[in-house]
């Protein structure tokens, strides 16, 4: 095992994420000076507006919600900010609470209603922020009349379980519930509303990101009904109802970008994964890598992916390109992992042990996978590394890698092996981040 790159490969992941800290990504869009609050350049006048209200949620609520409480100070009237649960900490001016994630829970539904409650307070000379960040469709959730929260849950785990992407999964979750899919926005009007939002999806879409609540919604009830027949899911008796009724047109679509509700709502993308690839570039290189961003786009069956990753990883191994050596080669984006086996595991895991498989016997050649919010799947750590022995450490403890991976099970693999990249809750939420690095002999 080469320890030095191993090392090496996880400054780089740090100084990846600490680029996306929520609080800093805030703090780099927004600044206020007396009562003129300028955002990515356009200014808000605040002594025009009666009451001031952050509504926060998603995986980075709490460090986006400090910093706004920082930043606005007694302009602010009041707000709540929704994390997943062990993620909270207190906050001055803002109420806090905990929901489930992945999985909506009754907190989930209770938090859906205190936002819709508090916008039913909210008239024309108000001004909300939402800042919105991943994991915000589990956390905040108010189903449609008829659909219950076991609904929600049982229909999101069986798409996942599916192998779904997340666009798929939201157009379905933005047909449920009267937040998402612009339903946030049209809760708020005619207050005015703005959107700092931090990006956990690939090539950032504004009506994907925690399923798009203050932005006009692009997919419909026909989309979601294609996703249902493509995965062959069962639908419950209330879930089939509203689709039938969507189809029919006797309830209404989710507001397009016609719809008044976006009369007076803006947008502003504060952080996202390109931001964290460029910081880890700048660390590679100051590290002593050649090193290139291959892109942040990465989609696709996590076992998949990894053995693109392998074939570039023994392209540089055997040929020294596309970089001389040593090279460090960075990529980001989210994988998915179609559940076959019984086993315990995330996309990352998953992909560092299909890695593994495909590199075995290669010598100095290294990928670290990991989530920017310290959690992969189900596990409570971040991702794996993989590298040429990692298979023949594995044999020695007489665990086989490809059975594992068989069963989804790469967390059981890499506990033994003790490859596991463990940061505990970042805060921060930009999707994967992949380091391949191939070292000189
Ligand atoms: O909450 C969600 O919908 C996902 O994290 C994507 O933003």
């Amino acid at each position: 095992m080469n320890e030095k790159m191993r090392n090496d490969a996880y400054s780089i992941m740090s100084e990846a994420i600490a680029a996306v800290d929520p609080e800093a990504c805030i703090y780099r869009s927004v600044e206020k000076s007396g009562n003129e609050l300028s955002i990515n350049g356009r200014s808000y006048d605040l002594s025009q507006y009666v009451n001031i209200y952050v509504i926060a949620f998603g995986k980075a609520a709490i460090p986006m919600s400090k910093a706004m409480e920082e930043i606005l100070g007694d302009s602010l009237s009041s707000g709540i900010a929704i994390t997943k649960k062990g993620f909270a900490a207190p906050l001055s001016r803002m109420k806090v609470f905990e929901a489930s994630h992945p999985m909506p829970d009754d907190n989930s539904i209770a938090a859906g209603k205190m936002i819709h409650d508090l916008l039913e307070t909210t008239d024309t000379n108000d001004l909300i922020f939402f800042l919105i960040s991943g994991g915000g469709s589990a956390l905040v959730t108010y189903p449609r009349k008829g659909i219950s929260l076991m609904d929600m849950a049982k229909l999101t785990d069986s798409l996942m379980r599916a192998g779904a992407t997340i666009d798929e999964l939201n157009v379905v979750r933005k047909h449920l519930c009267s937040i998402k899919g612009g339903g946030l926005a049209k809760m708020a009007f005619p207050s005015e509303s703005v959107s700092l939002i931090l990006s956990d999806v690939v090539g950032d879409p504004l009506d994907v990101i925690a399923s798009g609540p203050t932005v006009p919604d692009t997919s419909s009830f026909v989309d979601f009904h294609d996703i249902i027949e493509r995965y062959c899911i069962a639908l419950s008796p209330a879930v089939a109802g509203v689709l039938d009724d969507g189809l029919e047109g006797v309830i209404e679509e989710t507001p397009n970008s016609g719809a008044s509700a976006f009369e007076k709502t803006s947008h502003y993308l504060v952080g996202n994964n390109s931001l964290a690839l460029q910081e880890a570039e700048k660390k590679a290189s100051e590290l002593g890598y050649n090193t290139m961003v291959l892109t942040s786009s990465i989609v696709g069956e996590a076992k998949e992916v990894a053995k693109v990753f392998a074939a570039i990883a023994r392209e540089e191994r055997q040929r020294g390109t596309p970089l001389p050596l040593p090279a460090c080669i960075l990529a980001g984006g989210e994988t998915t992992v179609t559940m076959k086996g019984k086993g315990l595991g995330g996309r990352c895991q998953e992909m560092a042990l299909s890695f593994a498989i495909e590199v075995a016997e290669l010598n100095d050649v290294l990928l670290l996978a990991a989530g920017t919010d310290g959690n992969d799947g189900t596990t409570d750590c971040a991702g794996a590394f993989a590298d040429g022995g990692t298979v023949q450490r594995g044999r020695n403890l007489q665990l086989d890698a490809r059975m594992y991976l068989c069963n989804n099970n790469s967390f059981g693999f890499f506990k033994e092996t003790g490859d596991l990249i463990k940061t505990g809750p970042t805060g921060t939420n930009v999707m994967d981040i992949y380091v391949i690095m191939v070292d000189m002999f």
